[in-house]
């Protein structure tokens, strides 16, 4: 809880859960079934008090088993998505009166009730986003974390003048407060469809917003059971309208909507920049700047030096370029060596490549499927332009199985303005480059538009120190791999076109969402 004998706990991680242990195993596979015993339900929009059940169904499948349908879930037109901006305009006038502590309270009930469901909502996105178990319960984790992390926030922002304490003078009592903007269209992506959507949606809510959730259309089930969730712990009606659709249509149609006070949005590069630039134009009537939160793609890498341990940074490689199949934003997809060690660190990778077993996520293989049809088709192409720009030593084509599987890929001697070493894929291919020395290797890994994650691998301690500055990615990590951020401890965001640096999880990130007012009272 919250609170330990009237003071504030400290907050902390999530465990994430040991499937070694035969009980947690056996948890893991009882809510896998339970939740297949769930599937193929239809699921509504949720517009103020509403329950909206459109002819229209966004039709989710199982990556790893796409005969298997996880559910139907209702799909807004721009009707609907009127509908719901006049629901959440409404709302947004109690809302924001609502004290910031009960705001909060919202959140520490629902992290709670998530916590007791934690296998639950992991098999769902074992089943409809393809993770194998460790990866949807550290998703999971993480949403529990970002609720619990957002409510702490909020209470410590509401304490009047707590984080930029002011200068005191005579005659004037002075205040800085932080007020919600409005309605928010919130539009998360589908490869962390729990941790993701529930981050950016409850830290536009508990800041005093109403929004317009719009999940991605590859996870809408796992979002409709969040939205669930959070009705189940009693949220007004019309805080979070769940409008499930196309992006083309109500996104683009939401973005510029002269309503809407702000767009938080987490996706690639391409959709990223075109609702930047849609936002930008001022619709008639609209009397703001729409604040743009916008956390994109990225192309990161692991540089690894001759004084490395080359063990660790070879399991760094591999773990960040193809846990979860290579879909993070995060994902080491370019592996930058020094020649020295080049051959070393390779054959280290293609060993410890050649042992992961690809197959059904609920199985709780180490790779599973892609996530859909225009994935698998993109990484493929990927594969071969790969195989023109360097040498395949791992993978390369399709794997085995009723679904999306690939084969985690390895493509060595890349030269570094590649095709592969330059574009985000997306998927398991790894891209691997030759540099002379240390330095040369950080200026490679600095080529890139993006700048979202990266880590060096050294045992120098000055040369630690100058990859430390000269490294340009918003998350640097030192002798780890570059995936697995932590809510609190390490806050995440990129530069560049990686986005807006807005570092979710951490102690600025609800100032995005609110505006500070000063009022100045003479005595
Ligand atoms: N930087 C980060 O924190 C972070 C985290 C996770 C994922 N990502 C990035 O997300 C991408 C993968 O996710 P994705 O495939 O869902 O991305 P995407 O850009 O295709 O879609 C993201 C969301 O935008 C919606 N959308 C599509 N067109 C739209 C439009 N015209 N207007 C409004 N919304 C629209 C989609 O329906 C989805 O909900 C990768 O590039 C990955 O690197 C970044
Ligand atoms: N925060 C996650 C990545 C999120 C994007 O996909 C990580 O640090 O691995």
């Amino acid at each position: 809880m919250f609170m330990i004998n009237g003071t504030a706990a400290a907050f902390v991680n999530e465990p994430f859960t040991d499937f070694s242990q035969e009980e947690n195993k056996s948890a893991m596979k009882a809510a896998l079934n339970k939740v297949k015993q769930q599937l193929g339900r239809e699921y509504p929009l949720h517009i103020g008090s509403d329950r909206v059940m459109t002819e229209a169904k966004e039709r989710s499948i199982n990556p790893g088993k796409v005969s298997e349908v996880i559910g139907l879930v209702s799909k807004a037109s721009i009707n609907e998505a009127d509908r719901a901006m006049a629901a959440a305009l409404q709302t947004f006038d109690t809302w924001k009166k609502v004290p910031p502590t009960e705001r909060a309270e919202y959140l520490f009930k629902a992290a709670e009730l998530m916590r007791q469901r934690k296998h639950e909502f992991s098999a769902w996105m074992v089943l409809e986003a393809g993770k194998n178990w460790a990866e949807a319960d550290a998703d999971t984790a993480e949403a529990i974390d970002f609720m619990e992390f957002y409510a702490r926030e909020m209470v410590r922002l509401s304490a009047i003048n707590i984080h930029q304490p002011l200068t005191k003078i005579n005659g004037e009592v002075n205040r800085l407060t932080y007020i919600p903007l409005g309605v928010g269209v919130v539009i998360p992506p589908w490869n962390f469809p729990l941790a993701i959507c529930v981050g950016m949606t409850t830290a536009a809510v508990v800041s005093g917003n109403t929004v317009l959730l719009k999940p991605a259309s590859t996870t809408p089930v796992i979002a409709a059971k969040f939205v669930e969730l959070m009705q189940e712990v009693g949220l007004p009606q019309g805080v979070i309208n769940f409008i499930p659709g196309n992006g083309s249509e109500i996104g683009d149609y939401l973005t510029s909507h002269p309503k809407v006070r702000f767009i938080s949005f987490t996706g690639s590069k391409e959709v990223g920049l075109r609702i930047n630039k849609r936002a930008a134009e001022t619709a008639d009537g609209q009397i703001w700047i729409k604040r743009v939160v916008a956390e994109m793609g990225g192309k990161d890498g692991i540089v690894v030096d001759e004084t490395a341990d080359l063990d660790q940074a070879a399991a760094a490689i591999v773990a960040s370029a193809f846990g979860f199949q290579g879909q993070k934003c995060s994902a080491g997809s370019r592996a930058i060596i020094v020649e020295d060690v080049y051959d070393t660190v390779l054959d280290n990778v293609l060993e410890l490549t050649s042992k992961l077993k690809s197959g059904l996520p609920e199985e709780n293989f180490a790779v599973g499927p892609v996530i859909d049809q225009k994935s698998y088709d993109k990484i493929l192409e990927y594969m071969e332009i790969g195989k023109n720009e360097g040498y395949l030593v791992a993978g390369g084509s399709k794997a085995e199985g009723n679904g999306y599987y690939l084969q985690p890929t390895i493509i060595a001697d890349v030269y570094p303005k590649a095709r592969i070493m330059q574009e985000e894929i997306f998927g398991p291919v790894l891209a691997v480059a030759k540099a002379k020395d240390w330095k040369e290797a950080i200026e490679i890994f600095n080529d890139t538009e993006f700048g979202l994650t990266g880590s060096f691998f050294s045992k120098n301690e000055a040369r630690i120190s100058e990859a430390l500055q000269e490294m340009h990615c918003g998350n640097l990590y030192i002798n780890r791999k570059c995936t697995g951020a932590l809510v609190g401890v390490h806050p995440f965001g990129g530069f560049n076109m990686s986005g807006t640096d807005s570092k979710a999880g951490g102690h600025d990130y609800l100032l995005l969402f609110t505006q500070a007012k000063l009022t100045s009272r003479k005595i």
